[in-house]
């Protein structure tokens, strides 16, 4: 089996072949809104988690002004310090990005340091998934630890069809590793089997 550094590095390989073989318009259909079966599991009143993606991760601008327009508070991770941790503040822009500055790791977030919110909802980014929703992230474990601290949040992951992880038992499980209330790509939405 694997090491989960060894899968990432070949997940984060299969992920840039299978977006740069999107052309730009297609791509740009893609993560358009969320699916009705996702958009059933948010209150109406929910505060969004959402992120800002790097190149080749799920988008998840289009959600952000699909929910900005149905009267939700978008929030963004931040950080104060690469050893800090991960909080969510409020993203004001959600039509555009005016909003943001690279943080401490070089990724978009928050200028300045907004109200800190707590969002009921969670779309998050991810390196790789299995068809029971587990994750594999980056490997700073910001997301398990976040969940582990706000217990009974929803946390839906954005993927390419490529990362889904084959056979399943390939991903290595960890006590902390949190598990997706659902993963949605392109073409499917997948759930727990035991829910
Ligand atoms: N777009 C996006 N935003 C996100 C995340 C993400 O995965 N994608 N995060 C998800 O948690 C959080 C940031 N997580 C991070 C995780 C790792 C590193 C980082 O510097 N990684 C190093 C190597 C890590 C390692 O040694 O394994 C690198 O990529 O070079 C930075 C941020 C919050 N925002
Ligand atoms: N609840 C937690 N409490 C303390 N440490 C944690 C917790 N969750 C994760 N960690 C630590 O974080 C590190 C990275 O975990 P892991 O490899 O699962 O990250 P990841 O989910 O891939 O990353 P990310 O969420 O940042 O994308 C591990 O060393 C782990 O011990």
């Amino acid at each position: 089996m694997s090491t989960k550094s060894e899968l990432r590095e070949q997940l984060r390989a299969l992920r840039r072949v299978h977006v740069e073989a999107q052309p730009d318009r297609i791509r740009a259909l893609l993560f358009h809104r969320p699916p009705a079966t996702t958009l059933e599991m948010i209150a109406e009143d929910a505060v969004i988690g959402l992120y800002h993606a790097s190149r080749y991760e799920a988008p998840a601008s289009a959600y952000a002004g699909f929910f900005a327009e149905r009267g939700h508070t978008i929030a963004l991770p931040h950080f104060t310090a690469r050893d800090a941790s991960m909080t969510f503040r409020a993203h004001s822009d959600p039509f555009g990005a005016s909003d943001l500055a690279p943080g401490p790791f070089g990724l978009l977030q928050p200028a300045g340091e907004p109200d800190e919110l707590v969002p009921e909802v969670l779309f998050v980014p991810l390196v790789g998934f299995t068809e029971d929703c587990e994750r594999l992230g980056q490997g700073g474990g910001h997301y398990d630890r976040w969940l582990a601290e706000h217990p009974g949040r929803l946390a839906i992951g954005l993927a390419w069809d490529a990362q889904l992880i084959e056979p399943a038992s390939a991903l290595p499980l960890e006590p902390h590793d949190q598990r997706l209330a659902a993963v949605v790509t392109p073409t499917r939405i997948y759930r727990p089997s035991n829910e």
